[in-house]
């Protein structure tokens, strides 16, 4: 079964958790966690991971395929990211892979995220939004796009097929 939203692609993660640089004993939070594919890449690189979904299904998934990898150190929360982070007083780092009502979340991320928040964007609203509001708090770092062409079959050999581009940004917090 897909879940609509997810997963990350491999290469938009790769560059996304780097961007992060988590540490082992960082407290790291996914927001808008979908499938789980982050919480868990993230699982093995870091002391904890809280993700959290406001969609059932995205839980429901994300649940199945953490238990599948036998992470123990993910907790899941099914919640809007705005409310949610109200009941968290501290974060490491945290990656925005969900855009509804982004700029609440920044401003919250902003108070409790010690060092590094990255998003993930595909729309030109969202980028504008996190972008302004990264300067506005005054974290934002630089803001990447990047469109991978992946090699697929055809019948008389391989060819390369792009996929969706997304924006990286990323937010520095010196506290
Ligand atoms: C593009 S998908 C994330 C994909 C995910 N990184 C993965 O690899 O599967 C975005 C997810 O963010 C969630 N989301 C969006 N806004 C949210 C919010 N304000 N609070 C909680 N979840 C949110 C959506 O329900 C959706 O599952």
């Amino acid at each position: 079964m897909k879940l609509t939203g997810g997963p990350t692609q491999d290469e938009i993660m790769a560059i996304s958790m780097q961007k992060l640089g988590l540490l082992k004993d960082d407290i790291f939070a996914d927001i808008g966690c979908g499938t789980g594919k982050i919480s868990i890449e993230a699982s093995k690189m870091c002391k904890k991971v809280i993700a959290i979904d406001k969609r059932e299904e995205a839980i429901r998934y994300a649940g199945r395929e953490i238990e599948e990898s036998s992470a123990e150190n993910i907790c899941l929360i099914k919640g809007e990211a705005g409310k949610t982070l109200l009941e968290i007083d501290y974060l490491d780092c945290a990656f925005l892979g969900g855009s509804v009502n982004i700029e609440a979340v920044l401003d919250r991320l902003n108070e409790i995220v010690q060092r590094r928040i990255v998003v993930n964007a595909v729309m030109l609203e969202t980028v504008s939004k996190t972008v302004n509001k990264m300067k506005e708090l005054d974290i934002f770092e630089e803001a990447v796009y990047v469109q991978v062409t992946k090699s697929c079959d055809i019948a008389a050999g391989i060819m390369f097929k792009p996929i969706n581009p997304v924006y990286i940004i990323s937010g520095s917090v010196n506290k």
